[in-house]
């Protein structure tokens, strides 16, 4: 499967490269040509198609966590059960193709993915540069947060801080200036496109600050270079911009944890308070929050702690076996395998399939212990899942991969590894908010039944 859309990829990257060669344009410039024809689509399907069905609401519906029902719009990715993850039609190894690295770098850059994600267009290098350089201008931290993150105790889980530090930065909303001013709802989107880039900007002092503070208080943090991208800037923060390979493989992380169409549990939080008119700031508080469940962003966290407790518990010569027995045990409690499963998805995620590739790259961080055991436990535990015959989907997700290389390079504190996620996540929740600014979409409210009222309902 990677091989073939690979090829496909090289064409289409090609295809936009052409097209796109010498634009130096900003991605407020690239929007304002993009919005209007996206307006005039979605008018057309409101008239035209306003009633056509997408499917049946079912009871299993209601009662199953709207499991597969079709109730979102959602513009910069789709998830199909098998092929996992595409980005306006990109899968990650096209990404991989298409986008542009940072210099000396392979990996995709948050910069040029978030180019994407908003405006549907392969970002040229000119143009990923000069919002690099953008973000970079705007990342240092307002005073009051520095101080509000320093008051914390350290105790505080590391999402919960980030969360509070996202939320307290609306302080500087140009959407709530803006709103409180009154104007139209067509400017709302240039507005919360203006607060969506410098929340982005912000997002990786918060988190370096967040990092400093819990694990190494005290040290100083370096100062942001305007000539570095925003997640080379990330990673010298936490202390490790001497790490080339960390420093690429964080790149590759945030890139395709950007987004995972809308349903999920940040995405859809993030659009269902913004749907209020909440400023992005407040609306990516929240998706926080829904990202730090262990069924959700913070099994990155789980995986981790289970498979050492697996070391711990197995020692150093794990067999097949021993790990088939380990899983065996983890299930006859009642525990969820995490990192295995999902909602939607009913093969390998791609992004693990991603994240394994850069593992296979790299002799030195193949052989280390936990990477070994992540990869065996790949081997082992699908056969596994498929027998317990509970979960629709055996296969590993993202999570199941994420922690072990961050491990490897030494970024070993666990509980800080769900805030990565959350520096990343904001790239597909900051581009629906600006979206569903720009086309107009109304509050979210759907219709809720008691048990007695469905059960009424199905006897008319
Ligand atoms: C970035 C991400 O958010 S990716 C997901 C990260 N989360 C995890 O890895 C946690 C482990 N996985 C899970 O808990 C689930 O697979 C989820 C939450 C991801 C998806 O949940 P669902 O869509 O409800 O999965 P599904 O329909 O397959 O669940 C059916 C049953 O299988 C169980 N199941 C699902 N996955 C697993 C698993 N990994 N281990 C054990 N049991 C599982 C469910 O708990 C459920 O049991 P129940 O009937 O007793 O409630
Ligand atoms: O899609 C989902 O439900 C969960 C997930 O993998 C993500 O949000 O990245």
């Amino acid at each position: 499967m990677f091989r073939s859309t690979a090829v496909s990829a090289r064409h289409v990257s090609r295809g936009f490269a052409q097209r796109r060669l010498a634009s130096t344009k900003t991605v407020k410039e690239v929007l304002d040509e993009v919005i209007p024809k996206k307006q005039l689509q979605l008018k057309q399907l409101k008239t035209e198609h306003g009633q056509a069905v997408l499917g049946d609401v079912k009871v299993e519906h209601v009662v199953g966590g709207m499991r597969g029902l079709k109730a979102m719009l959602w513009e910069a990715s789709v998830l199909d059960p098998n092929e996992g993850i595409r980005f306006h039609g990109l899968t990650i190894p096209d990404c991989q193709n298409a986008l542009t690295a940072a210099p000396g770098g392979k990996e995709i850059i948050a910069e040029s993915m978030f180019w994407l994600l908003l405006t549907g267009k392969v970002p040229t290098e000119a143009e990923t540069r000069q919002l690099s350089r953008q973000l970079a201008e705007k990342g240092d931290l307002p005073e009051y947060i520095e101080k509000l993150i320093d008051s914390l105790p350290p105790t505080l889980h590391p999402m919960t801080q980030l969360g509070m530090g996202v939320a307290a930065l609306n302080h500087e909303s140009k959407f709530q200036e803006a709103y409180e001013r009154g104007i139209k709802k067509s400017e709302y989107w240039t507005y919360a496109l203006e607060d969506s880039l410098n929340l982005l900007a912000r997002l990786p002092a918060l988190a370096a600050r967040i990092y400093r503070n819990v694990y190494n208080p005290g040290k100083p943090i370096p100062k942001i270079n305007k000539d570095l991208d925003l997640v080379g800037n990330y990673v010298n923060m936490l202390g490790y911009g001497d790490n080339h390979d960390l420093t690429e493989y964080l790149r590759l992380y945030i890139a395709i944890h950007g987004d995972h169409e809308g349903g999920n549990a940040s995405a859809h939080t993030s659009h269902l308070v913004g749907s209020t008119l909440s400023d992005p700031y407040l609306s990516y508080a929240a998706a926080l929050y829904a990202l730090a469940g262990p069924l959700h962003g913070l099994a990155n966290q789980e995986v981790l702690r289970w498979q050492m407790n697996m070391q711990k518990e197995l020692g150093d010569d794990i067999t097949h076996e021993n790990i088939e027995d380990y899983l065996w045990k983890t299930l006859k409690s009642g525990q969820v395998v995490p990192g295995y499963g999902h909602g939607v998805l009913r093969y390998p995620d791609p992004r693990f399939m991603a994240l394994q590739d850069f593992c296979e790259s790299r002799p030195n961080l193949l052989a280390d212990p936990i990477v070994q055991l992540v990869k065996k436990t790949y081997e082992v535990a699908p056969a596994v899942l498929k027998e317990h015959g509970k979960t629709k989907n055996p296969f590993p997700n993202v999570d199941a991969a994420s922690g072990c290389v961050l491990y490897h390079y030494g970024l070993t504190e666990f509980k800080y590894y769900t805030v990565i996620f959350g520096v990343s996540r904001a790239l597909g929740c900051l581009t629906q908010y600006v979206w569903s600014r720009a086309l107009g979409l109304p509050i979210e409210r759907p219709k809720s039944l008691s048990m007695d009222a469905i059960e009424k309902l199905i006897k008319q």
